[in-house]
């Protein structure tokens, strides 16, 4: 089983607009409401996939409440912990050439025992995990070092993690010896504190966050692909794309590639590259299905084209 813990989670509003105007009202020619927040996205995506997966996230709220009826529908076990404030909606403009601006509120503030109550969440299921996946970013009242506690009492109780955060919380957690960490490429770039021009650049980067506590490192850059750095070497992974419609999510579909390939190795980079180019290639923050996936578009190598100029430099 698939763990995900998502502390801020969201509804994800994405409107569809010709073209986005500052100061206009502007009338939307589609919209769509999905279950947000990245693990929350990372336990659709392994559902999708055919594995079992509960969804841990705080919930509060009318919008709480839809966002539980709306995992309830797609079949996804949520371990709701009731909080106070109302859960967050992010709201995401999408135009037809492909542009996406994207609006993410801060959502409610947890008091001391609301954060404790997640934790627990945790513990009590924490025996049946296989993968613990720790997701996006923390919400008010929550010390950047909650994810740090979240991998100490994980790894006490045996359990695997895998984190996908950023900025202070993932640099307090990489003490704790994450399993798995998987930055973007901005954040990877923010990590080490300098931008990342080549794939021997980001390299560089992903060992120095080993340097730093990471076990592995799989980090995706964008149309760039996705390289993995763990202690048995560093591998890297593409697929082709024919046309990119929304890249929401793309990074949590990848995460849950991985995983549910077993965590580690060059064949789970090969699943995480290819539920990433799946997921761009549909609508909104929509999970890829083993329908939508092509594995004989993903090509991986330990022969890293270190030279390589980043399409999306960090
Ligand atoms: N423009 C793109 N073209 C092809 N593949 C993409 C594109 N954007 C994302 N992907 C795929 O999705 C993965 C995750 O996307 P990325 O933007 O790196 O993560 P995140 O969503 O976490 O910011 C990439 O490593 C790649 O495999
Ligand atoms: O926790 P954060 O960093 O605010 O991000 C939350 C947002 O990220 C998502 O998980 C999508 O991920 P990406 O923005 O990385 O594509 C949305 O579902 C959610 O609205």
């Amino acid at each position: 089983m698939i763990l995900t813990v998502t502390p801020n989670p969201s509804l994800d509003r994405t409107y569809e607009i010709p073209v986005l105007e500052r100061g206009a009202v502007l009338r939307a020619t589609a919209d769509r409401v999905d279950p947000g927040g990245k693990g929350v996205n990372v336990s659709r995506a392994v559902a999708a996939a055919g594995q079992r997966t509960v969804a841990v996230l705080p919930l509060g709220g009318p919008e709480g409440a839809l966002l539980a009826r709306l995992l309830e529908e797609l079949g996804i076990e949520a371990a709701g912990v009731p909080v106070a404030g109302s859960t967050r909606v992010n709201i995401s403009v999408a135009e037809p050439d492909g542009t996406l601006t994207k609006l993410n509120a801060s959502g409610p503030e947890l008091t001391d025992a609301e954060a404790e109550a997640v934790l627990e969440a945790v513990r009590t299921r924490v025996e049946s995990a296989d993968w613990i996946a720790c997701c996006g970013s923390l919400p008010r009242g929550l010390a950047p070092e909650w994810y740090a506690e979240l991998v100490a009492r994980a790894h006490r109780a045996g359990a695997r993690i895998a984190l996908d955060t950023s900025g202070p919380s993932l640099t307090a957690a990489l003490r704790e010896r994450p399993d798995v960490v998987k930055p973007n490429a901005e954040e990877l770039a923010q990590a080490v504190g300098r931008p990342l021009a080549t794939v021997g650049e980001a390299v560089k980067a992903a060992e120095e966050l080993r340097g730093l506590g990471a076990r592995a490192v799989l980090a995706s850059l964008g149309a760039d692909g996705q390289l993995l750095v763990d202690e048995t070497g560093a591998y890297f992974g593409t697929a082709q794309v024919t046309a990119v419609r929304s890249n929401v999510g793309a990074g949590d579909a990848s995460l849950a590639g991985f995983l549910a390939a077993g965590g580690s190795g060059p064949a789970a980079l090969a699943s995480a590259v290819a539920h990433g180019a799946a997921a761009v290639q549909l609508p909104g923050s929509a999970m890829p299905t083993p329908a939508d996936l092509d594995p004989s578009a993903v090509v991986t190598t330990a022969d890293i084209p270190l030279d390589r100029v980043l399409k999306e430099p960090a």
